[in-house]
């Protein structure tokens, strides 16, 4: 198992990608801490991954609290320390993209998808450091980034920069916290099919788009997220930091 004895904490696991996230990691003998909104949904959601975790033979706990906060990052350390004893990898995963033009952007719109996605996980992924640092034996950082942090999206101009920006964090703290043998990685999704487009890509016109793009010949599930994630968390990644990782059944690199 590849995740055997570590503890994962991943951000807004509750379903879509981070959700796929979880299970593997629990599955590679993690244990899990699950980051969520605490919202009503997400709770009974997050009830139902603890028992899909148990089942598979792990443990997992969870905090319900905004990704946007500052101190969420803390708590979710706290809560990892509590009940595992440690923090060996921090996934920073909840993200929102709220579809919008952008000549009549409102701010509103604006501040809350650059809090969401970024401002708080610059300060979980420096809380989620600062443990790894005290622990004294590394540890693995992976934002889930987006296809987005390299291309643009006209009705995404408040949510390329966030992700370009976590996919840029990676890099320098890749650089700032190699010396304590933390490695530093992002990933880089495509277009996988979760609540986060469900409006999107119910539009079948868009959806035939998207997928003629795909070399692969599909979108993305948020299971094909699984694998990179556990392989970068994993030591069998001991020497890969600063790195990102396309995830996009080769949509990036079909320009015609
Ligand atoms: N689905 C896609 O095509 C792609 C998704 N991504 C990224 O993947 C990440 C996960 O998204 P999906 O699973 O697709 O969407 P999703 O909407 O299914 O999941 C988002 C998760 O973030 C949580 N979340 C949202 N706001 C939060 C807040 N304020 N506090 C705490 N948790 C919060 C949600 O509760 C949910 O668990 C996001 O960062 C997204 O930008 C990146 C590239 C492509
Ligand atoms: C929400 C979008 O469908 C999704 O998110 C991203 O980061 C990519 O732009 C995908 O298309």
């Amino acid at each position: 198992m590849l995740l055997a004895d570590k503890t994962v904490i991943i951000t807004g696991a509750s379903r879509g990608i981070g959700r796929a996230i979880a299970l593997e990691c629990a599955r590679q003998g993690g244990k899990v801490v699950i980051g969520h909104s605490g919202s009503e949904p997400s709770k009974l959601q997050v009830a139902s991954l603890i028992q899909e975790i148990e089942q598979a033979g792990s443990r997992a706990v969870d905090v319900g609290a905004d990704a946007a906060d500052p101190d969420t990052g803390s708590k979710l350390v706290k809560a990892a320390v509590e009940a595992f004893g440690s923090v060996d990898v921090f996934v920073n995963n909840a993200g929102i993209c709220p579809f919008h033009a952008f000549l009549d952007m409102p701010r509103e719109v604006y501040y809350k998808t650059v809090d969401t996605n970024l401002n708080g996980a610059y300060f979980a992924v420096q809380a989620a450091a600062n443990q790894m640092k005290e622990q004294g034996r590394g540890g693995s950082i992976i934002a889930v980034s987006s296809i987005s942090a390299l291309v643009g999206g006209a009705m995404q101009t408040h949510y390329t920069p966030t992700k370009a920006g976590l996919l840029s964090l990676m890099q320098s703290c890749a650089i700032a916290l190699g010396l304590y043998g933390i490695r530093c990685n992002a990933v880089l999704p495509g277009t996988i099919e979760t609540d986060i487009n469900k409006d999107d890509l119910a539009d079948q016109e868009k959806r035939d788009y998207m997928i003629k793009r795909t070399p692969l010949g599909r979108l993305g599930e948020p299971d094909d997220l699984a694998g990179p994630v556990v392989f970068l968390a994993s030591d069998m990644a001991r020497y890969v930091t600063g790195a990102s990782l396309l995830v996009d059944g080769g949509m990036f690199v079909n320009l015609q």
